[in-house]
């Protein structure tokens, strides 16, 4: 059974349609990552599910109980309030969940309690807006771009985290990213979404429609071959990804 749903979902923002006829759900255990080109209504989606946004049509289901962990796509604080991390995650109230030491640990943010939130690296930064996710003890995290910024080596790091998160504690995992490399080996199932849901399913299946494929071309189809191909055969980088014209390389 999924924990949350959106079954033909239709939202309307200032007179512009922004979501039109959107059906998807994230079950428990599972990772489901949302891509599509800037515009395509991708964090109004989320905000959606959490009740953020009024919608036009449609429903959104979820328990009533159902709690959720959301990271947004964007947080600004002030950079002269002085306010650790340790203190920034106590701010979210819980009724029951995780003390605050237990969410930072969690997170993998262990370490950074007495740090000043101005002063934290983008990787460390989300790791504490994840561990103030967690504290809520989440059924499903949902989170807005949460590799933004980061580099390589770190947006994997954090990728991690959440396959770790989602194993050891059971929950759903939906989020929005624009790495379509990692999100085609991240996540059990992708929703490419242009206002409506272009196609959706495992990864394999997103990567070679000719939906996805219009709005991203086929470079990202190469990406998924070549991600495939540097787990088989470690060493062997020849000419993958380079055999298409340059008109097809990835547009988002
Ligand atoms: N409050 C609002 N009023 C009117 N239009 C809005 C409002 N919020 C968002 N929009 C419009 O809705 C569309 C979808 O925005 P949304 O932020 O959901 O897209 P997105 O896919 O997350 O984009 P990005 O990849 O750039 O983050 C955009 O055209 C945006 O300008």
């Amino acid at each position: 059974m999924s924990l949350i749903a959106a079954r033909n979902l239709s939202v309307t923002l200032n007179g512009h349609r922004v979501l039109h006829d959107v059906s998807m759900e994230v079950g428990r255990g599972e990772i489901v990552t949302v891509v599509g080109p800037n515009g395509s209504g991708k964090s109004t989606l989320l905000r959606a599910l959490i009740g953020a946004v009024e919608t036009s049509g449609g429903v959104v289901m979820r328990d009533a109980a159902l709690r959720i962990g959301y990271v947004p796509q964007k947080l600004h604080i002030d950079p002269s309030l002085p306010l650790t991390a340790a203190r920034f995650v106590a701010l979210s109230p819980v009724r029951r969940g995780l003390s605050v030491g237990e969410a930072l640990d969690m997170a993998g943010a262990a370490g950074l309690e007495r740090r000043q939130m101005a002063d934290l690296s983008g990787g460390q930064f989300q790791r504490i807006l994840m561990a103030r996710a967690l504290r809520s003890d989440p059924d499903i995290l949902i989170l807005d771009e949460p590799t933004q910024g980061l580099d390589q080596p770190g947006s994997a790091a954090f990728y991690e985290l959440l396959d770790d998160l989602r194993r050891r504690l059971n929950i759903g995992v939906l989020m929005v990213s624009h790495e379509l490399h990692v999100v085609m080996a991240a996540s059990d199932r992708v929703i490419c979404l242009n206002g409506h849901v272009c196609c959706a399913g495992a990864p394999a299946h997103v990567a070679t429609a000719p939906e996805y494929r219009a709005l991203f071309g086929s470079g990202t189809r190469g990406a998924l071959a070549l991600y495939r191909h540097d787990h088989d055969h470690d060493h062997d980088h020849h000419h993958h990804d380079h055999d298409h014209e340059p008109s097809d390389e990835a547009a988002g």
